[in-house]
């Protein structure tokens, strides 16, 4: 391919109406990578995954996925997306896990063909990686919030994508269920050689676990390693934003980095 670079956004603005929503973005995700996506309540964070999805077009700028022009762009498998409201089924819905993680495949083999064992065998396959097998026949619906999520993370991983965007996952994970779906992504990360770009509101967890961090409120305020990022006290992360962080860390301390 020639080019590590997996999503390259480019000067990307959109309104709806006659409202900048997303202002002159620049960010990129290198392969391997795991990039944290922060920004207070209506940012334009899911907008602009959306603009990366081909989702909604652009205004202004550019954007392409593995160094081809998203209009161009037609390798989907690649790219597995989780949204921030996966994990709703209710009690009674009628399908089983395993039916739930094949839907995956729609995008590899087309919507009308069936499944056959292959395809049973790479459903369980991304339900092991998840460690969700041994639920391959249970009802979605009777799963906790945390169970369902791993679920869809399977969903998509079964296509083997090389990215794996995810919109505020841990919604609806409680929170002693938090630091396992955290271990899930590092080794999805490490282990799977998958990029991962993750939508959060809380700035204090990711980047204990992402390798990079982009801040945005419209317009991208930092983007650059998380190190890098706790290095900053909380006056210059207001500046950054200019917005009150508070509203973003969720009682994590932003104190300077001493390690
Ligand atoms: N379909 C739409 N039509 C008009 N405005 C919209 C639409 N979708 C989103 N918006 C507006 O765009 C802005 C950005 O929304 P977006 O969902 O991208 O933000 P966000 O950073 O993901 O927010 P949150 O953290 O609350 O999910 C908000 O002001 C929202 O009201």
């Amino acid at each position: 391919m020639g080019n590590d670079k997996i999503i390259e956004v480019d000067h990307v603005s959109f309104k709806y109406d006659a409202e900048w929503i997303v202002q002159d973005v620049d960010l990129s995700i290198e392969k391997g990578q795991f990039l944290g996506l922060v920004g207070p309540n209506g940012s334009g964070k899911s907008t602009l995954i959306k603009l990366m999805l081909g989702l909604v077009k652009p205004d202004q700028g550019n954007i392409r996925l593995f160094g081809r022009e998203l209009r161009y762009f037609d390798q989907w498998q690649e790219v597995g997306f989780v949204s921030q409201k996966a994990n709703s089924f209710n009690s009674g819905f009628p399908a089983t896990v395993l039916e739930v993680v094949k839907t995956g495949l729609v995008s590899r083999i087309g919507a009308f063909r069936f499944f056959n064992r292959k395809h049973k065998e790479k459903a369980l396959e991304a339900l092991r990686i998840v460690e969700m097998d041994d639920y391959a026949d249970s009802s979605i619906g009777e799963l906790s919030g945390g169970q369902q999520q791993r679920v869809f993370i399977a969903r998509a991983l079964v296509s083997d994508p090389a990215l794996l965007i995810l919109d505020e996952p841990t919604v609806g994970v409680d929170a002693k269920h938090v630091a396992d779906f955290y271990d899930l992504l590092a080794r999805l990360n490490r282990e799977q050689g998958i990029s991962l770009l993750m939508v959060t509101h809380d700035i204090g967890t990711i980047t204990e676990h992402a390798t990079h961090v982009a801040c945005m409120n419209k317009s991208v305020h930092f983007h650059g390693a998380s190190e890098e990022y706790k290095g900053f006290d909380e006056g210059n992360l207001n500046q950054l934003y200019g917005h009150s962080v508070q509203q973003l860390t969720h009682n994590h301390e932003h104190g300077v980095n001493h390690s």
